[in-house]
């Protein structure tokens, strides 16, 4: 099948490309950026005012398969992607089994393979059952296919057993996904330490509880030169000692979700309108919207400018979702005993235009850069580049539509999102995944 997207805007990273122009697709792989280009198609698309990208790429996505297929499942997942713009995700490693052998990551590519939608990369886990006692069989899950490492959900407290997991990520040429989160110093906590935190009467996450794991993590990777990615960062002083890592020349990246540089700690609600209206089956025990709960917790202000500017001046390069869907029964009690996480895959590109692109802090190439160009760079992938020769995986973003968020139109299972009903501009028009259209408005 060959497909021709006609006049959209080109906006390739890898080649500096940011103009008007056609794109051919033949037998899967881009085969010419020009204008007006004249050749037969079996599918023409009009690209008129849509900017046309390398698909995206999210370094941090929760497939819950196998396990917790009641949350999502590796179909409902690459749906949810396909929906978002995503080609290519890499799937995190706390499932049920975790990933910690080859056998489990093979189930997840072979399934990812047979739905057939978007590219899925499985993690591995650092230690055995995400336990922090024993390393996993890291080679064998090399040899599998793994393109990283990640004990995501919680830290590997035990500093040099993960010293050993970054000489060996080193050695074998992969990049460590580190969730930095002190355990002992949450000490219960549900959300960010603050004043809010007080009027809600619930228990806080200082920032510190990040920032302790962050500054140790990056000292072992400068100890063991092992490629150090940081998941999920919140906190101003995540965004300053990455800046100083990257000046001292630490092999360090990190990355931004788009709930921690649009919402605050503020922001969390007393109560989620729609278990009132309607569902009429709010928890007794429920006592703010556990949609605003999620791992590290929304934080003050201050962050999310730190983090914006972070971003904008290109100290933090992933945009990432940390898709993380839970069931409405899971969700429906009080923070303290929700679950933490939130869905993504579906509200990050609109997020990233409206708060950051038309906020004045990313130009459209940098939110493509963010969000596929460098991902590719950062995990070794032959992708985030649309020039031709390259895989045709494509994703076409109308960046004029203005709209309300709606959560009954997710293809995840998860509804479990704090911006239902929000207001945002930009659209994901078309996912094309190897030349094959895997999703269409
Ligand atoms: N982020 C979260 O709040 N939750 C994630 C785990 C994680 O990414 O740390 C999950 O698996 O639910
Ligand atoms: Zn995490």
């Amino acid at each position: 099948m060959t497909i021709l997207i006609q006049n959209g805007q080109v906006i390739n990273p890898a080649t500096g490309m940011n103009e008007v122009a056609d794109v051919l697709v033949e037998n899967g792989v881009v085969s010419k950026i020009e204008k007006g280009i004249k050749e037969k198609a079996d599918r023409k698309i009009n690209a008129k005012g849509c900017f046309v990208m390398p698909g995206f790429i999210d370094m941090h996505v929760h497939l819950r398969d196998p396990g917790f297929e009641e949350k999502e499942t590796i179909e409902t997942g690459c749906r949810a992607a396909a929906h978002g713009g995503y080609t290519t995700i890499l799937a995190m490693p706390n499932t049920k089994p975790v990933v910690d052998n080859p056998d489990v990551v093979n189930y997840v590519h072979n399934k990812a393979k047979t739905v057939g939608l978007v590219n899925v990369l499985q993690v591995g886990a650092v230690t055995k059952n995400q336990e922090g006692k024993e390393l996993a069989d890291i080679e064998g899950m090399v040899k599998a296919g793994i393109p990283a490492i990640s004990e995501d959900g919680k830290s590997v407290m035990n500093a040099q057993l993960y010293r050993e997991a970054m000489e060996k990520a080193a050695k074998l040429g992969i990049v460590v996904l580190a969730h930095c989160e002190d355990k002992n110093l949450v000490n219960g906590g549900v959300m960010n330490e603050d004043e809010h935190a007080r009027e809600l009467g619930l228990k806080g996450i200082t920032n510190s509880v990040e920032d302790i794991i962050v500054a140790r993590d990056i000292m072992l990777s400068h100890d063991t030169g092992a490629k150090l990615h940081l998941c999920h960062c919140s906190t101003e002083d995540s965004v300053m000692m990455v800046d100083l890592a990257k000046q001292k020349n630490v092999k360090v990246t990190a990355e931004v979700c788009p709930h921690h540089f649009t919402l605050t700690s503020d922001d969390i609600r007393k109560i989620a309108p729609e278990m009132d209206v309607e569902k009429n089956v709010i928890a007794a025990d429920a006592d703010a919207d556990t949609n605003f709960k999620m791992n590290p917790p929304l934080r003050t202000k201050k962050d999310v400018e730190a983090l914006r500017v972070g971003l904008r001046d290109n100290i933090m390069d992933v945009i990432s979702t940390d898709h993380a869907p839970h069931t409405f029964a899971d969700k429906n009690t009080s923070m303290k005993n929700a679950p933490f996480g939130i869905v993504g895959l579906e509200t990050a590109a609109c997020l990233t235009y409206t708060e950051l692109v038309l906020g004045g802090y990313l130009t459209p190439m940098q939110m493509a850069e963010k969000m596929s160009y460098n991902p590719a760079k950062i995990v070794g992938l032959d992708k985030g580049d649309i020039a031709p020769g390259k895989t045709a995986d494509i994703v076409i973003f109308d960046p004029n539509e203005t709209y309300k968020i709606d959560k009954n139109k997710f293809a995840s299972k998860g509804r479990n999102t704090p911006f239902d009903g929000r207001t945002v501009t930009g659209k994901v028009k078309m996912t094309i995944v190897g030349g094959h259209i895997v999703y269409e408005e």
